[in-house]
């Protein structure tokens, strides 16, 4: 791994299933603190370059690294090591744990990560979220926006390298969508984390620092 490299490095990217090419990037870096959106309709292959992004697929052509690392040069248990310390991922169905508190739904993610146990610095990330009252709460008892606060909160608490977003604003009213880019994107910055959204949500347009379009590739 390399100092002074991106913390997100995609080149000449392509992947297929079988002999159908579904994705095709040529070029996306993103440098510590820098955000960025990778917009494209439904079957553009968002997913598939979540999954890429993330080391659960592997390139057929080009590479992806994060922190200078490609990820298909990693076993598989190293891989998990990695993507866990250096990711975080807020889901477009936000998984947060029914049983667990708020709190305890960040301690664990600390512990998946690796990092050390520090529940001051969860509980501080809530309250800069607005939702530190809500510590103790279930998650089933918390509205739309607060769960998804709750999952953000949840992405950065071990501060990761990476920030990534599925649909983070889809479901969400005009003011709320706005709000929510907002958050992630000062959240990141507040950990110096880069932060990338996948979306198809035109209403993204122009909120963060560098946008791609995506297009299903035959
Ligand atoms: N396991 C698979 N085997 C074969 N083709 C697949 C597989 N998974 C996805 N695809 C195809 O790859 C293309 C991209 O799918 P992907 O799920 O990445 O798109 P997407 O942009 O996330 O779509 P959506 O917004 O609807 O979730 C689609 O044409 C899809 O049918």
């Amino acid at each position: 791994m390399t100092q002074n490299s991106a913390v997100l490095d995609i080149r000449s990217l392509r992947f297929a299933y079988g002999d159908r090419t579904v994705l095709q990037l040529e070029e996306l870096s993103l440098q510590a603190g820098e955000t960025g959106a990778v917009l494209g309709p439904s079957g553009s292959g968002k997913t598939t370059l979540l999954h890429l992004i993330a080391g659960l697929l592997r390139p057929t052509q080009g590479t992806v690294a994060i922190c200078g690392q490609r990820l298909d040069a990693l076993g598989a248990a190293a891989c998990d090591r990695f993507r866990g310390r250096h990711l975080g991922i807020v889901f477009q169905r936000l998984h947060l744990l029914p049983a667990l508190s708020v709190l305890d739904n960040l301690l664990l993610a600390q512990r998946l990560a690796g990092v050390a146990h520090d529940a001051k610095a969860a509980q501080s990330l809530l309250d800069a979220l607005d939702i530190g009252s809500l510590a103790g709460s279930r998650p089933a008892s918390l509205s739309q926006g607060q769960a998804q606060r709750v999952a953000i909160a949840r992405a950065l608490v071990h501060k990761p390298s990476l920030l990534l977003a599925d649909e983070p604003t889809s479901s969400l009213d005009d003011d709320n969508a706005a709000r929510a880019i907002d958050l992630l994107r000062t959240q990141a910055r507040a950990v110096n984390a880069a932060l990338l959204v996948v979306t198809h949500d035109r209403r993204i347009r122009g909120r963060l620092d560098r946008e791609l379009r995506i297009g299903s590739a035959s």
